[in-house]
């Protein structure tokens, strides 16, 4: 064992999820471990990354909001430094925080149809409402990421919410946090979890709280390889530390582990532990990490990886504009020395923003000829197009999607265990209804782009089919990702077919082990979907703690 101690509650993954998950859980009193593989990102945790303007300042690289694009733009330098994970085909983020490390801070209130679309019963919008007003009064968010109260290189955002609120019908403008439930026809400036001009989140907040307490504890640099159980019983984690392997036990008979490591890594972790469809533990077992499995007779065939969900983004509509450019990536190195000073002064100025300006949001939902309504959010930025200038408009297809996809090991003998996509979750419904919403969204937007005066559409080509361009240019791939995995441990009130887990978050079949994280979210929301992973893990530690007799809530 690499500690003597065992733990009320181990809680894998210090991201979106575990962290909220973890606080909760350590008010009730009881002990706390928050596991997480990769190093500390923000300054306050001990993070140390930064490039060499910020040193001196209390700020790392992930504090920064406007140095996020970096990590983006350059992804292998972003792997080479152990911010990126290395063992998922999807971009996801291996330090403290999670993705909230590393992501455009978006942060939108759910709506109730979010709640009641895509979360099963016990967790509908009645049922969320507490623990949505208790994250957003902890983390409200701001619109203006300034600490002086200015949004910066606003002049095509401005330009487009014009045409779309003269448009015909117009399209409303609203803070959209103050009216989470009105994302049809509206439109909103870019809300974030950003505080006092750094990247706050939950990093910021829910990890402050916990850490007062004396009966929590967070470890760093831990990646749990698998669950260890007997049969049934969970009793507890096997670990890698830069220091060695060993195991962390939970309190004996009542200790639990909840796994929090996104719905990659949580994946992976379940087939490590013998926990998945055939298929996939099958195949872990042929390949090298295969030795260490339990033997086949204690598998236990659950539908991990199955109704994986992500939005499509589509790129689909360019449009040349006389527009500010700023060279957000350069300014990862070399700031504008008087943004760079402003920044560091009072936390204010385009530094203090994300990436090429990314504003305006708005909202369409188009029903399907199968009745469904389907959420379609677009977001556009502004900036150096080639050799002019202008906007990408972006469509993401969200709520009311009923294309999913799977997520697997790779079956490629001769790299290391790696989980894949295995089939991507678009535009591949019976009914060809996900496409037909983007189409007529798009026809619509570009309708309203036409008509903004000096404005010059680059694509989709001039005269050709909308249906047409999509198809030939945005085929259903990899290319098409938001980073919005969810849905791969689908959970359901009761245990059954292709249920990964019940309503209590409980893994169906094992005794003491729970997954809280994007994975039981049944599919995506209306907009951005952090807000919702960070609510659901509030609620699902008020669930642990009242199954576990701690707390009435
Ligand atoms: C580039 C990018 C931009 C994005 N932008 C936005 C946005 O603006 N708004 C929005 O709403 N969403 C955004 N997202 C999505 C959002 O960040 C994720 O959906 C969210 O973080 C998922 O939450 P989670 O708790 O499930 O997993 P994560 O936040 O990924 O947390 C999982 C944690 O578990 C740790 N972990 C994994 N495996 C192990 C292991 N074996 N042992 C120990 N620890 C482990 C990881 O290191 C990580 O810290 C973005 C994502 C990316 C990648």
């Amino acid at each position: 064992s690499v500690s003597n101690t065992t733990w009320d509650y181990i809680v894998v993954g210090g991201g979106a999820s575990g962290i909220p998950l973890a606080d909760k859980l350590s008010e009730s009193g009881k002990t706390v471990l928050l596991l997480e593989r990769g190093f500390a990102s923000s300054y306050r945790w001990g993070g140390k990354l930064r490039p060499q303007w910020l040193e001196g300042s209390n700020l790392t690289r992930f504090d920064v909001p406007a140095l996020y694009q970096y990590i983006l733009e350059n992804p292998a330098d972003a792997a080479a430094a152990n911010i990126l994970c290395s063992d998922y085909v999807a971009t996801a983020s291996c330090v403290l925080g999670g993705g909230t490390a590393i992501n455009a801070g978006l942060w939108w209130k759910p709506g109730s149809a979010d709640w009641d679309t895509i979360m099963p019963i016990g967790w509908n919008s009645a049922d969320m409402r507490a623990a949505t007003e208790e994250v957003f009064a902890r983390l409200p968010g701001t619109d203006i990421p300034s600490s002086d109260g200015k949004l910066y290189l606003q002049k095509g955002a401005e330009i487009l919410k014009k045409a779309l609120t003269s448009a015909e019908p117009p399209y409303e403008f609203q803070k959209a946090n103050d009216s989470p439930d009105a994302k049809d026809g509206t439109v909103s400036n870019a809300e974030h979890f950003f505080m006092h001009g750094e990247r706050g989140g939950v990093m910021e907040t829910f990890l402050v709280s916990a850490s007062k307490r004396a009966n929590f504890k967070l470890q760093l640099e831990t990646t749990v390889t698998r669950v260890i159980r007997q049969g049934k019983q969970i009793t507890g984690v096997e670990v890698e530390t830069p220091e060695g392997s060993g195991t962390i036990n939970v309190t004996p008979n009542t200790g639990k582990v909840i796994l929090s490591a996104g719905v990659f890594g949580t994946s992976k972790i379940l087939f490590r532990s013998g926990i998945g469809p055939k298929d996939q533990l099958s195949l872990l077992k042929a390949s090298p990490d295969g030795v260490n499995m339990v033997v086949e007779a204690e598998w236990i065939d659950l539908a991990v990886g199955h109704n994986l969900d992500d939005n499509p983004s589509i790129y689909g509509i360019i449009i040349a504009l006389d527009v500010e450019t700023y060279d957000y990536v350069g300014a990862f190195n070399t700031p504008v020395p008087e943004d760079a000073a402003k920044y560091l002064a009072n936390r204010s100025g385009p530094l203090a923003q994300i990436e090429p300006p990314l504003n305006p949001f708005w909202w369409d939902i188009v029903t399907g000829t199968d009745g469904i309504a389907r959420a379609i959010q677009w977001s556009a930025i502004s900036g150096q197009l080639n050799d002019t200038t202008g906007m990408v408009l972006t469509a993401s297809l969200g709520r009311g999607k009923t294309s999913r996809g799977r997520l697997g090991l790779s079956l490629d003998p001769s790299t290391p265990l790696t989980i894949n996509v295995t089939q991507v979750p678009y535009f591949n419904d019976a009914t060809g209804a996900d496409f037909a919403a983007v189409v007529s969204s798009l026809e619509n937007v570009l309708k309203i782009a036409r008509a903004i005066p000096n404005a010059t559409i680059v694509l989709p080509p001039e005269g050709q089919d909308v249906a047409e361009y999509l198809r030939a240019d945005f085929p259903p791939s990899m290319a098409l990702n938001s980073n919005h995995w969810v849905g791969s441990t689908k959970m359901r009130r009761r245990c059954g077919k292709g249920v990964v887990v019940d309503g209590e978050t409980r893994v169906c079949g094992v005794e003491g082990l729970h997954v809280v994280d994007a994975g039981i979210v049944g599919g995506v929301p209306a907009a951005n979907p952090q807000a919702v992973f960070v609510a659901v893990a509030v609620r699902a530690g008020e669930k642990i703690l009242k199954l576990d007799g701690g707390h009435e809530w």
